[in-house]
């Protein structure tokens, strides 16, 4: 466990794996912490550099006072990753995390050799959505909002176990604040023109059950970057790290394969 004070916010972060390996970082969703990627990080190649962080208002990291903007969650982690002295990482962000990861591309391409858009879009929802989210945040807490996130986070099969109560735990835990403040994040951003004019690697993961980016959704986004790649994950949700990791590691670990960064 590792803090480092970017100046705005206190980021929490992990590096698992050697300090010269290949680097991959993995930005994860609202309402999630760095252990969105628990289930896949043990089935990836060995000797990847392997960092995870919780944006602002998430997991162990501070909470500054909202709204938070799009252009301060890129800003977060590009300071993060100069301080670490990170170049040429493959990026994986899924949800929020992978706008951040097409913000980040688009102002620093020299930090990134390649990145993975994993259940996200280029522009999620509408202003008027997020702000009835923010309102019912604001009222109630996340718990408000609970229910109806579990339907969109996870396939109907996966909402029957056990488990769903620890991913459900991890979302009404986390601060009402923060959530909210990463809704406006969303809610601002309209990332079309500039992720069009980017050229890099991509790979784009969508679940068959994403109530929230769904597949289409996904592609559209991934299809305005020349040459990337699309994988769908059946029986998954909009978390299918956590649903179907073995599928997600290996789709992964081919791509990382494929840039030669393994
Ligand atoms: O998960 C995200 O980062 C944003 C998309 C979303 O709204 C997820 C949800 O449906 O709760």
């Amino acid at each position: 466990m590792k803090m480092f004070d970017t100046g705005d916010v206190r980021l929490h972060y992990r590096i698992d794996g050697p300090d010269d390996g290949p680097t991959v970082v993995f930005a994860n969703s609202l309402g999630t912490d760095m252990r969105l990627w628990d289930p896949i990080l043990p089935m990836l190649p060995a000797g990847l550099r392997l960092i995870r962080y919780d944006k602002r208002g998430h997991g162990l990291s501070s909470c500054p006072d909202g709204p938070y903007s799009m252009g301060a969650l890129v800003t977060d982690v590009e300071r993060l990753l100069d301080h670490l002295g990170v170049k040429d990482c493959v990026f994986v962000g899924l949800s929020i995390g992978g706008m951040i990861a097409q913000g980040l591309a688009v102002k620093r391409l020299d930090l990134m050799r390649a990145m993975v858009l994993s259940n996200t879009a280029a522009k999620i929802g509408t202003p008027a959505m997020w702000d009835d989210r923010i309102a019912a945040v604001k009222a109630g807490g996340v718990e408000a909002l609970a229910d109806a996130v579990m339907e969109r986070w996870f396939s109907a099969g996966f909402r029957k176990t056990p488990e769903l109560e620890l991913w459900r735990n991890m979302l009404v835990r986390g601060e009402d604040a923060g959530y909210a403040g990463c809704s406006a994040a969303i809610s601002g951003t309209d990332f079309y023109s500039p992720t069009a004019s980017l050229r890099l690697p991509t790979l784009g993961i969508a679940g068959a059950e994403d109530g929230s980016t769904p597949p289409d959704l996904v592609r559209e986004t991934t299809d305005l970057i020349p040459g990337s790649k699309f994988h769908l994950i059946r029986k998954a949700g909009h978390l299918p790290c956590v649903e179907q990791p073995v599928e997600y590691a290996a789709v992964l670990s081919d791509f990382l394969k494929g840039v030669g960064h393994v």
